[in-house]
């Protein structure tokens, strides 16, 4: 059950606050919403959580969790024993406030002002409450309204596409929900065509507990800096982890999240990348990039050939490959190679001893390393009835390409050492030429990505990377390894991702970190914790229509961020989970699922481990990976993340 951290209230409104939407304070709820939960936008539903709005974070956040009763100082059938009790803003108010609605109670939340409790048990998807909004220009907020009492029940009223966002306060009980800082039990969704907020319970609840949003990652305007009581400050098992979900549905989601995400996290949002730059983001795959593939060769072995009589020199190669020489072991592939080339006396073919005429293929020197060797199966098997003038076959060793030619452009250079076809088509299927183990055999376009990942996007996912280490900071400060996951819906479809179904259920956003310490699973990573969530956010949705088989599954559509490289087998999760798109800030050779570098495909030799987990052929699921490259560009982030990063062992 959330709970109300029973920090001391802050006396000012303004004191150690700082706005996550720049000049203007937002009110519970990223995106300037309060509250977590599901926020429904102008009549389409989303789901939504953290009262983005009080763009507010809560760093330790976890104050001491006594037994859920206890601590609200209800007894069993739910009466109120308490004394009067203040708010953040120093009001003091009386144990309960009666109201018209049956299914809640208005009464005391120690520590934190009044707070908003079930009456009864209650099921999954019960209405509670809609509130009625009051909106008001920003600027009538800079001027009057933070300086006043209404700050804490202020958020930000965001309409997309609009170019400036009003405020707003909740009438009614809207107002009195107080923030869950790992696990609300309330979504909400906004309707800014009857301007009303609807708030709707995303898990069942008994009679006593309190029914609280989320306002956002990180430490609260009126938590202190002092650590929390570590005796009785550990959270719950659901507690652990805080999901959110995001309240607009539509439009623009990144600008807002850049809002809500950066103060939270203790980040202001102000580093933009400069236009121009070098991607940031570096798609982890074994795919090629046709024009700027290296040309890796492999020795073969080649004979001259008379030119009437290759067809014998056929022949006598069907024979060659069926001898136990061949047979007893994988020969290398050279399918990609003509079996010819011709030669001529031209200068340009002299240096390497071809005579004018033919020239073919025999095999590759891995699968005949001496010479000897091959001479004696040649001598065997009549090659003298193809060689020139039937004279001793002299084989001779000539560098030829491991690869077809990665495109038309390309062709002359690879053959220009021995005649090669051209790689067929994007997602080709000769994956001969790969290694075992890798099967994906695309081209990527490197130009087309670092296009994709202009200065927009690239901030989208730089917030997303931020997030996760506040989150990853926020786990080690729990004692739990500093590996975190945030679930977000994109901000835009990406042009690599068109094939992808669109959400269906609108927008959804999951925080997870590791949790293996405290749980004493060795299983409970960030990635798979934050798969949970989102399936429980995708079941509790009230909006939640029925779909057709596998639109609305889990991570369908969805992108997620993470700190390290995910194992095997949360890359597992991920194809089952039908993820979209990963992306992650530190590889872990030898232990993640994803990257690519397998021998001498590796381009660039950056990626990592051998399994490529996003591209094996004969899983039923396929998805982007990302890498972020370098840092994240903002003063003070390196050195801590990577003091929290190298705790795990990993890529430093
Ligand atoms: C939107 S109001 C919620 C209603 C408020 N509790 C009241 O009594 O009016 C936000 C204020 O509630 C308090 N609050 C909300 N959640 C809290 C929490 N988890 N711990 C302590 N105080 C909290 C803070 O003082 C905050 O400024």
């Amino acid at each position: 059950m959330p709970s109300a951290p029973q920090h001391a209230p802050s006396s000012s409104s303004s004191g150690a606050r700082t706005s996550a939407a720049g000049p203007v304070k937002q009110a519970p709820g990223r995106n300037g919403l309060h509250g977590t939960g599901s926020a429904q936008g102008d009549g389409e539903s989303t789901t939504a959580s953290s009262l983005n709005g009080i763009a507010h974070s809560n760093g330790h956040g976890l104050a001491p969790e006594p037994p859920t009763n206890a601590r609200l100082g209800i007894s069993p059938t739910g009466v109120q024993h308490g004394a009067a009790h203040t708010n953040g803003s120093g009001s003091s108010y009386p144990a309960a406030t009666p109201h018209l609605n049956s299914l809640i109670a208005i009464r005391a939340a120690p520590g934190a002002g009044r707070g908003v409790y079930a009456a009864r048990a209650l099921p999954v998807g019960t209405l509670l409450e809609v509130s009625p909004v009051l909106v008001f220009p920003a600027d009538e907020y800079a001027r009057h309204g933070r300086f006043t009492q209404l700050d804490c029940y202020t958020f930000v009223w965001q309409r997309r596409g609009a170019a400036g966002s009003d405020m707003a306060i909740a009438l009614g009980i809207g107002s009195l929900f107080n923030h869950a800082p790992h696990l609300p039990n309330v979504s909400y969704t906004l309707d800014h065509a009857t301007h009303s907020i609807r708030y709707t319970l995303m898990r069942a609840v008994s009679a006593g507990d309190e029914l609280c949003i989320s306002y956002g990652v990180g430490r609260m305007w009126w938590e202190t800096d002092a650590p929390a009581d570590d005796a009785a400050s550990e959270p719950s098992e659901d507690e652990l982890l805080r999901l959110s979900l995001d309240s607009d549905d539509e439009g623009d989601a990144g600008a807002s999240k850049t809002q809500g995400i950066s103060e939270a996290n203790g980040h202001a949002a102000t580093s933009q990348l400069a236009p121009g730059a070098p991607s940031k983001l570096w798609r982890i795959t074994t795919a090629i990039d046709p024009l700027h593939a290296p040309l890796e060769t492999v020795p073969a072995w080649v004979v001259d050939v008379e030119p009437r009589k290759t067809a014998i020199f056929g022949q006598f190669l069907r024979r060659l490959q069926q001898h136990p020489h061949f047979t007893e072991h994988a020969p290398e592939t050279t399918k990609h190679l003509r079996q010819f080339r011709r030669t001529s006396p031209r200068a340009s073919d002299q240096h390497d001893g071809a005579a004018a005429g033919i020239q073919a293929l025999i095999c590759t020197q891995r699968d005949l390393p001496e010479r000897a060797t091959l001479v004696a199966l040649m001598d065997e098997l009549n090659a003298r009835d193809f060689t020139i003038a039937g004279a001793e076959p002299t084989p001779q060793l000539r560098d030829v390409p491991i690869d077809p030619a990665p495109c038309k452009a390309r062709s002359a250079e690879w053959s220009a050492l021995w005649p090669v076809g051209i790689r067929p088509s994007v997602n080709g299927s000769s994956s001969s030429v790969l290694p075992s183990g890798s099967t994906y055999n695309g081209l990527v376009d490197r130009d087309a990505d670092a296009a994709a990942w202009n200065a927009e996007n690239t901030e989208w996912a730089r917030q997303a990377m931020l997030r996760c280490v506040g989150l990853a900071r926020q786990a080690k400060a729990k004692g739990e390894l500093p590996i975190a996951a945030f679930v977000t819906t994109p901000i835009q479809p990406p042009p690599w991702a068109s094939t992808c179904p669109p959400a269906t259920s609108g927008r959804i956003e999951a925080e997870a970190h590791d949790t293996r310490i405290s749980e004493r699973n060795p299983m409970k990573h960030a990635v798979t914790n934050a798969i949970k969530y989102v399936a429980r956010i995708r079941a509790a949705s009230p909006s939640r229509a029925p779909v057709s088989n596998g639109q609305d599954y889990l991570l369908n559509s969805l992108a997620l961020f993470t700190t390290h490289e995910p194992c095997m087998s949360c890359c597992m999760a991920l194809v089952h989970s039908r993820v979209r798109s990963l992306y992650f800030l530190r590889a872990a050779p030898g232990a993640g699922g994803c990257c690519g570098a397998l021998g001498r495909r590796c381009v660039g030799g950056e990626d990592g481990g051998p399994y490529v987990i996003q591209e094996q052929s004969g899983l039923n699921h396929r998805f982007d990976v990302w890498r972020w490259r370098g840092g994240l560009e903002h003063e003070g982030d390196e050195p801590e993340l990577d003091a929290l990063l190298h705790i795990t062992g990993l890529d430093p």
